[in-house]
């Protein structure tokens, strides 16, 4: 075993990324790194609105934008996502296993940064079936069809990642996600 290793899960929107990294993370004990966003959050995050991001007003993701605080960003519609440094690097001190979820675009930017250390986990599912998952999920039809413009670009990514799993039946992806990522510890 080497490590620490940044477990990157990342694939097409919708896909059940957060989901599933949630859950095996929490699982297999591993550190969890949260995205910074300046988008507001949607209704149903209202609850519990730290778990999937840290909501930053513009002003504040841009002053730490200035300051050369984030790891990589990415503007995806009117909106921007980064990951904090000290939030990624911390956890890699301590020699502690991590994960992140993040597009291709994040993957592909953690990959170059960190090498053999992040292992990339790509998550995909028909574009018929993220539209029923986000519809069922209360989502809005301009918002569903946001993440399915962007599908066709994020799905060819898979070929360049580590482990390809498609999300159909939800307990059979985590056995096999758990399988992949303990294949590296
Ligand atoms: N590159 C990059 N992508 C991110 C980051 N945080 C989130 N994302 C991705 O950006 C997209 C944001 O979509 P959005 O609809 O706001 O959120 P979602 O509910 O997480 O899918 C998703 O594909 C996220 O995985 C980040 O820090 N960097
Ligand atoms: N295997 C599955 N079967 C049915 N619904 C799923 C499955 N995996 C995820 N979902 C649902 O699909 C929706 C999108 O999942 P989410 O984790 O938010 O995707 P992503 O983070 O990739 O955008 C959520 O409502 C989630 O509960």
């Amino acid at each position: 075993m080497a490590g620490p290793f940044l477990f990157i899960f990342t694939g097409t929107g919708g896909s059940g990324r957060k989901t599933i990294g949630h859950r095996i993370g929490q699982e297999l004990g591993l550190y969890s790194i949260q995205s910074c966003t300046t988008r507001p959050p949607r209704a149903p995050e209202r609850g519990t609105p730290d778990r999937d991001y840290r909501f930053l007003s513009r002003e504040a993701f841009e002053a730490k934008q200035h300051n050369g605080e984030f790891i990589e960003t990415a503007v995806i519609g009117h909106e921007q996502y980064g990951i904090l440094r000290n939030d990624l690097e911390r956890p890699l001190q301590e020699k502690r296993n991590a994960y992140v979820i993040v597009n291709p675009e994040g993957a592909e930017a953690l990959k170059q940064r960190y090498g053999n250390s992040a292992i990339r986990i790509f998550i995909y599912v028909d574009k018929m079936t993220v539209r029923e998952r986000l519809e069922a999920k209360g989502m809005s039809f301009e918002v569903v069809d946001r993440y399915l413009v962007t599908y066709s670009e994020e799905v060819v990514y898979r070929k360049q990642c580590e482990h390809v799993i498609e999300n159909t039946d939800l307990l059979r992806t985590l056995a096999r996600i758990r399988e992949a990522i303990q294949s590296h510890l």
